[in-house]
């Protein structure tokens, strides 16, 4: 991804999560099978509600099940098919301020109610709570403008905190067009 986005110095992103003070978490989340349910209801069961990570990196792994999917520009939800062998490595806000909006923090849920269990595991990137989440200078071409205002991990957390899980809670720091859905 550095290389990819020719970040100067390579390791800037690496170096945040490395941080003895990053604020990285692991999450491991079960979703009982509830086929009888999804019956009953005749429509898709959510198991966790669409929404953006936060963070800079969320790495996945599933138990080989499906149930993730991501919306697409056009809103229509895909599903990432399961492999567990595979890491699905998606952005958080917080990579698409750093990148400029170059790299776009994807909304996503999880579908329950198939017939096995699903369990995942999540490794959330964050960096320190005291970090500027600031476009990274060697990604932005000349004269190029922040979209986003400046704000501290710590502020961002505590803005997300206030808000709904679907909320673009990314919105609210947008310099242009504020609280728009992506
Ligand atoms: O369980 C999953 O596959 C995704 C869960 C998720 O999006 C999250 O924990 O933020
Ligand atoms: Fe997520």
């Amino acid at each position: 991804m550095a290389d990819g986005l020719k970040i100067e110095p390579r390791d800037a992103l690496s170096r945040l999560l490395r941080d003895e003070r990053s604020d990285s978490c692991f999450r491991l989340n079960h979703y009982p099978p509830c086929p009888e349910l999804q019956a009953l209801s005749g429509r898709n069961l959510i198991g966790f509600g669409e929404h953006t990570d936060p963070q800079i990196i969320p790495i996945l792994r599933s138990n080989n099940t499906s149930g993730l999917q991501i919306c697409l520009r056009d809103r229509t939800w895909v599903s990432v098919p399961p492999d567990q062998t595979s890491f699905f490595i998606n952005v958080g806000d917080a990579l698409q301020v750093m990148s400029n909006g170059r790299l776009r923090s994807v909304r996503h849920r999880v579908l329950a109610g198939s017939m096995k269990s699903r369990v995942s595991m999540i490794y959330f990137g964050g960096p320190p709570l005291s970090e500027k989440i600031v476009p990274m200078p060697s990604v932005m071409k000349k004269g190029e403008e922040s979209l986003y205002k400046e704000f501290t991990w710590w502020e961002y957390k505590n803005s997300a905190c206030k808000s709904r899980l679907g909320d673009n809670r990314l919105g609210l720091f947008e310099k242009t067009t504020a609280n728009a859905t992506q």
